[in-house]
């Protein structure tokens, strides 16, 4: 298994916090930032100055908490933009635009030559002042490829530290990823950094599959929030680079605590079933699988729970079986006879079936039952 070489931009705090409704506050952002650090994030993209006063003085103090990470913030092609970022002292600005012919004629009324001409002004100025700029392209999925590497070229040529993909409308499937990534890199002088949405479900697929096609910086956010539906999501995407690209500096350990505490400032809540950090990704109730769970975790769990700084959980309901059961039983200290256990588990299947969820206090009346009618 060949191991590419990657960095991590997380954007939660920039494009998480453009998820409809969601406003994070000065510490709320810094504690998330904390976080992201002690996990090992390299690049946290802290917010867009341009937004308001109280963004710009977030951006300032996330900087001055002189985290090992580095810095980023947003910035359009407009100067106050880039003076904006300059004054919070971020390490690394990323200037966007969007380069499809759709957005330049509805948003910028200009010519393509015209936008590249005012964004490659802005890189000057910026590099200038001694900024270390990603230049990206916004929409660039649906940006004629030519130009998406005129752009980058002429980028790379005036000292744009990166050069940025975004699949902004989330329109990407892995294998179009894979093939636009491998064709813009073989001319491409600056590492690549991907930005992929997630409204066909395939942003973290998109971004690991960016990857292994020679992208360098994988942008994420904690739950895979953002605009519409979402970013890559951190967790999925840390996971995957250590399964399947032997990428082991990242503290995974973190990641639970680090999803709850994004879940409680965002308000967005986290799906049941959300790969790594949803509450049922280590839940299980089928009795097939607890019986080989029981012997062996790795039957159903594809990496163990504390991995990712979480615990696996058993479940009593219509599909429980008599192995599970008696584990679950046993675990608890109840000692039942087989013919108790039957019965036990007959009543669990009817209760579970009628909708009641099989709570502690549920099973124990339940046998407490099982008991007093055999004696
Ligand atoms: C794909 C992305 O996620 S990009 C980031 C998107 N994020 C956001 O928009 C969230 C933060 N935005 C805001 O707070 C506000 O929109 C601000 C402060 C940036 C701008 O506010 P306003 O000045 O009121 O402009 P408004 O939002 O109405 O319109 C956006 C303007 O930016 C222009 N613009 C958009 N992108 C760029 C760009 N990359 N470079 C230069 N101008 C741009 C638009 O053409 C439009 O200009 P116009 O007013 O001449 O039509
Ligand atoms: O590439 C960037 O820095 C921002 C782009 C972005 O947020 C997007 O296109 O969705």
């Amino acid at each position: 298994m060949k191991s590419f070489p990657i960095e991590i931009c997380d954007v939660t705090l920039r494009d998480g916090e453009q998820t409809p409704g969601v406003s994070f506050t000065c510490k709320e952002k810094q504690d998330i930032a904390q976080s992201l650090s002690d996990i090992g994030i390299e690049i946290i993209e802290a917010g867009f100055p341009s937004v308001s006063t109280e963004e710009k003085k977030t951006i300032k103090a996330i900087v001055e908490m002189e985290l090992p990470s580095r810095i980023c913030c947003l910035a359009r092609c407009v100067q106050s933009d880039i003076d904006a970022a300059l004054d919070c002292g971020v390490d690394l600005v990323s200037i966007f635009f969007a380069t499809s012919d759709l957005h330049i004629r509805v948003k910028y009324h200009k010519t393509r030559e015209q936008m590249l001409d005012t964004a490659l002004s802005m890189l000057d100025y910026a590099v200038d002042h001694g900024l270390s700029v990603r230049f990206s392209a916004e929409d660039a999925s649906r940006t004629d490829i030519g130009f998406l590497k005129q752009m980058y070229r002429e980028g790379a040529e005036r000292g744009a530290a990166y050069s940025s993909f975004a699949d902004t409308i989330g329109c990407m499937t892995p294998i179009m990823m894979y093939d636009v990534v491998r064709e813009i890199k073989k001319d491409l002088k600056n590492p690549l950094c991907v930005h992929c949405h997630n409204d066909l479900g395939f942003a973290s697929a998109n971004t690991f599959t960016a990857s292994q096609a020679g992208a360098f910086q994988l942008h994420t956010t904690v739950n895979g929030i953002g605009e519409r539906c979402g970013n890559a999501s951190l967790e999925e995407v840390l996971v995957a680079l250590r399964m399947h690209n032997k990428t082991d500096r990242y503290d995974l350990t973190e990641l639970t605590k680090l999803s709850k505490l994004v879940e409680q400032y965002s308000g967005v809540l986290v799906a049941k079933t959300k790969p790594v950090v949803g509450e049922h990704a280590f839940v299980h109730e089928s009795g097939i699988h607890i019986a080989a769970l029981i012997k062996d975790p790795q039957t159903y769990e594809y990496y163990p729970p504390e991995m990712v700084g979480a615990k696996q959980k058993l479940m009593l309901g219509k599909h429980t079986g008599r192995k599970g059961l008696e584990h679950i039983l046993t675990t608890l200290g109840y000692t039942c006879s087989n013919e108790q256990t039957d019965e036990i588990l007959e009543k669990i299947k009817a209760a579970a079936e009628a909708k009641q969820s099989i709570t502690a206090e549920y099973l124990s009346e339940i046998i407490a039952e099982t008991r007093s009618s055999a004696s």
